[in-house]
Formats: C-alpha cells, sequence, structure tokens
C-alpha cells in the first residue's frame, strides 16, 4: 500500500479540498491522510466563513504523521496565509520530503480569497522550489508572473517564468481556455500537451484539487510524470464528465471507484 498526504483546507459541502482530495486518493488505491490547514464553511454557491488553523497545530499535525509514517507523495492545497505557508516549508524540509505536488490555491470558483492576496510572495519562495510539480490555473498563473495568458503560447510563457522559481516541473491547466481544455506540461526542456475537449458543464467544483491529489497518487505509486499526469488528466475528464447537480450551484466532480479499475487507472 502508498501512502499519500493531502494538507489543505477543508471544505464543508465535500467538493474541494480535503474531502476531494481524499476521495481521490480512494479511488487510486492508495491509503489517503490529512494535515488540515483551515476550515471553511462552504456549499456550491460560495465560501461563507474560514477559520485557519494555528501554525503550531499544523506543524504537529505533520509531524505526527512524518514521525511515525513513510509518506510516498504529498499534495499542498489551501495555504490562506504567510505563517502557514512557512511552517508547512520549514517542517517538510526537516524531513526531507519527496514527491511534492503543489496546487496553487488562490480564489475559490465562488470568488472567495482562499490565500490572502498578500501571502502570494510567501506561496512563490517558500513552496514553489519545494515542488516536484506545481500545477496552477490559468490565473494563478497569472499572478505568479504577471503574464497574461489567453492562449496556449501564454502558457508556455509563464512556465518558463515559473520554471526559474524552483520547482521540477510545471502544469499549466487549461481549464479556463475558451473552447479546450488543454494542460501544458514544462519539464525545463520540453512542452507536453494534455488535450481534451472542454466539458460543457457548470458542474466543476474541486475539478483542481481531484487532479493534483490525482498526480500524487500516480507519483506515489511509481509512475513518471509523463504518465502520471497522462493517467490525472483522463481521471478528471471522467470524473467531470460524471459530475452532477447539488444544491444550486457549482456542483463537484464524481469519483467512482468501479470506473476507474475499468479504465485501467488503478490495479
Ligand atoms: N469544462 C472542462 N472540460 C474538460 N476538462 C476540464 C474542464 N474544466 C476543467 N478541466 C480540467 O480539470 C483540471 C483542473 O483544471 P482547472 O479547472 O483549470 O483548475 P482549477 O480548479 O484549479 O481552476 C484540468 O485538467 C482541466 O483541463
Ligand atoms: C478548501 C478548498 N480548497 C480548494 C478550493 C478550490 O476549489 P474550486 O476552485 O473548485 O472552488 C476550495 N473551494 N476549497
Amino acid at each position: 500500500m502508498k501512502n499519500v498526504l493531502t494538507i489543505a483546507g477543508s471544505d464543508s459541502c465535500g467538493g474541494a479540498g480535503i474531502q476531494a482530495d481524499l476521495k481521490t486518493f480512494s479511488a487510486h488505491g492508495v491509503y489517503g491522510m490529512s494535515v488540515i490547514t483551515a476550515v471553511t464553511a462552504q456549499n456550491t454557491q460560495g465560501v461563507f466563513a474560514v477559520e485557519d488553523i494555528s501554525a503550531e497545530l499544523i506543524k504537529k499535525q505533520i509531524e505526527a504523521i512524518y514521525d511515525d509514517i513513510k509518506v510516498d507523495a504529498v499534495k499542498i492545497g489551501m495555504v490562506s496565509k504567510i505563517e502557514t505557508i512557512t511552517t508547512i516549508s520549514e517542517t517538510l524540509q526537516r524531513y526531507y520530503v519527496k514527491n511534492i505536488v503543489v496546487d496553487p490555491v488562490m480564489i475559490s470558483k465562488s470568488g472567495y480569497h482562499l490565500l490572502q492576496p498578500e501571502a502570494k510572495t510567501a506561496l512563490i519562495n517558500n513552496l514553489l522550489p519545494l515542488a516536484t510539480v506545481v500545477t496552477p490555473n490559468l490565473m494563478e498563473a497569472e499572478v505568479i508572473t504577471g503574464v497574461e495568458i489567453k492562449n496556449i503560447e501564454n502558457m508556455k510563457k509563464a512556465a518558463l517564468l515559473i520554471h526559474k522559481m524552483g520547482p521540477q516541473y510545471i502544469l499549466i491547466k487549461g481549464g479556463h481556455l475558451e473552447d479546450e481544455a488543454t494542460d501544458l506540461l514544462y519539464d525545463g526542456d520540453d512542452f507536453y500537451y494534455y488535450p481534451s475537449p472542454r466539458i460543457q458543464t457548470k458542474n466543476t467544483h474541486g475539478t483542481g484539487c481531484t487532479l493534483s491529489s490525482a498526480i500524487a497518487s500516480n507519483l506515489a505509486r511509481g509512475l513518471s510524470i509523463n504518465l502520471a499526469i497522462e493517467k490525472a488528466k483522463e481521471y478528471i475528464t471522467i470524473a467531470i464528465q460524471n459530475s452532477f447537480s447539488i444544491g444550486k450551484g457549482v456542483g463537484p466532480t464524481h469519483h467512482f471507484h468501479e470506473l476507474y479499475s475499468k479504465v485501467g487507472l488503478i490495479d
């Protein structure tokens, strides 16, 4: 059994954050663990309140896991504020952690600032250099680089700039492109494309969380970065195709185990 950790925020309605991550881990047949950075009061329509967990408790959660358990990969999602970011960075470095997927979560689909704007520089300086792979969406890549991104050429330019910030691999997600959903990987030398047609649905709550957790699961299982992303892209595409409406707003993706066995995403 491979063990995968998510360090992220709790989403009370279960579509994104810790809850999406753990569902994704289970569907991939890996053992999921969590370090909670913040608790959000959230549903398909919006985020109504957030309480950050103290830096001390975040540190203790990470230590409790790494002092006892072998962790094969870790995914980092919502990190709220500067102190949270520096604590995670310092603590992970003490354990020489490998296979780190950083999803630089900034603003929820419902428009709430899950990362305080003044914490952007801390995220760039403290988390990006640790990342095996960083997975910004178009808006996050724009904020990180200052480059306006409307098409694949702009994505390439941003990927080159983000690579200079220290992550080993950069995956810029194209879920917010106009008529395709092509993700772009840059490894410092070459670009790789992970295309899919744009699925017409409003139910995309937690797509980024799901993709990054699927990549972490696949890295934990020993897949190469290219295969880890290829399989994760298949997973998220099927999960979006089967997304559904709960509540009145943006519904969640569907993580159902049987389907993944069929397409060979798990053994
Ligand atoms: N409507 C869609 N159709 C197909 N794939 C999508 C769609 N929306 C997002 N994706 C895919 O879901 C993953 C998450 O992308 P994105 O939605 O851009 O991230 P985020 O949730 O961080 O905004 C990417 O692989 C992206 O290509
Ligand atoms: C706790 C938490 N983490 C991440 C997201 C981003 O997901 P989305 O962009 O789909 O709103 C979220 N809404 N809540």
